[in-house]
């Protein structure tokens, strides 16, 4: 099974290396400085799972120069998924399933757009990492774990395969992607709008009254919203959420409140950004996740430079 992982940060340079530590067959799109370092020096992987470098990998940034494969793994940041999207054209062969794992609710359908007959399938992921500098990759927490749609295509069984032998990750097949994808929309909105907004690991907002009620209302808005939107989450939901969030380390954050602190562009637009725009065609408030997206409006498109 060939694979090309699009966008070699956080999540696709982790997925991508491990899948290549466990015998896979991975080439990676990538660009700019850490293309660069990975051609020149490999690509590093600094994790809380057992370190990693790999001296010689596959990476360009021209899909032409890998050509078709059987499995692209679709890892880019939302704001860049249109551009990203465009040019899947050489990776795709008869059969290959494209696999995203951003977040959000909007990935499967904007790429099914670019890519009209491919298959397309939704992942979710609760790994936690960022590119610390180019040609290498921090991975800093989270659960190891990948969530895919059991249905979609034999390799996805070749996949789960794969991850068996991975150190680090853990695929896990699930009957229903749907509730899973809301689930987490609903989760990552309400822990990165909060995170980033209030500059703060969950630790300490949980301990804070305030702002405590705050991220509480993000979540609620959101359970809120799906049900409306006809993506009704299941019985205890919000309770989960909170426990999970009360079993985080006291420093754990979003990838959004990192990329804010780093100055980088926000995926805002697609997380608390969707929930205010969902509350506004469901009528339904939602001031929380509103104030969120307006007052990160302002960093959307990263630090000035
Ligand atoms: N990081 C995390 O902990 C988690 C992230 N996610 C989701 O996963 C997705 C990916 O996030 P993350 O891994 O953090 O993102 P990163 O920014 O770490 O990695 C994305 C990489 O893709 C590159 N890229 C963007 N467009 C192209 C292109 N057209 N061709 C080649 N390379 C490209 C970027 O380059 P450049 O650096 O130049 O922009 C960057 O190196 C997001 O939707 C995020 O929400 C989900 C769970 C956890
Ligand atoms: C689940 C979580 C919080 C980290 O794995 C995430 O998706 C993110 O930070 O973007």
């Amino acid at each position: 099974m060939r694979i090309a992982v699009v966008g070699a940060g956080g999540i696709g340079g982790y997925v991508g290396a491990r899948l290549i530590q466990a015998g896979g067959d991975v080439s990676f799109i990538a660009r700019g400085a850490h293309l660069e370092a990975m051609l020149r020096g490999g690509l590093r992987i600094r994790s809380i799972a057992g370190d990693l470098f790999l001296s010689d990998v596959s990476a360009s940034a021209e899909p032409a120069d890998i050509g078709p494969v059987d499995l692209v793994i679709f890892t880019v940041k939302l704001y860049d998924t249109e551009k990203a999207a465009a040019s899947l054209g050489p990776l795709m062969g008869g059969k290959t399933l494209i696999l995203t794992l951003q977040n959000g609710i909007d990935s499967v359908e904007t790429l099914r757009r670019h890519v009209p007959g491919a298959t397309v399938a939704g992942g979710a992921t609760y790994i936690s990492g960022f590119i610390g500098q180019p040609g290498e990759i921090v991975h800093v927490g989270g659960l190891p774990h990948v969530l895919v749609s059991e249905d979609p295509a034999a390799v996805v069984q070749e996949l789960e395969a794969l991850c068996r032998l991975a150190i680090g990750l853990e695929l896990h097949l699930v009957t229903d992607i749907d509730s899973v994808l809301w689930e987490k929309f609903v989760t990552l909105a309400a822990f990165s709008g909060g995170t980033s907004l209030m500059r703060s690991g969950i630790g300490p907002i949980l301990e804070d009254a305030e702002a405590k009620i705050f991220i509480e209302q993000l979540r609620d808005e959101g359970i809120a919203l799906a049900a409306a939107a006809g993506h009704p989450l299941s019985e205890g939901f919000a309770d989960r959420v909170m426990a999970r969030w009360a079993a985080l380390p006291a420093s754990g954050k979003s990838s959004m409140a990192n990329d804010l602190e780093r100055g980088k562009p926000l995926e805002v637009e697609w997380l608390s950004g969707r929930m205010h725009r969902l509350g506004l065609q469901c009528g339904i408030a939602t001031p929380g996740h509103t104030s969120v997206y307006r007052a990160l409006h302002l960093h959307a498109t990263g630090a000035p430079r």
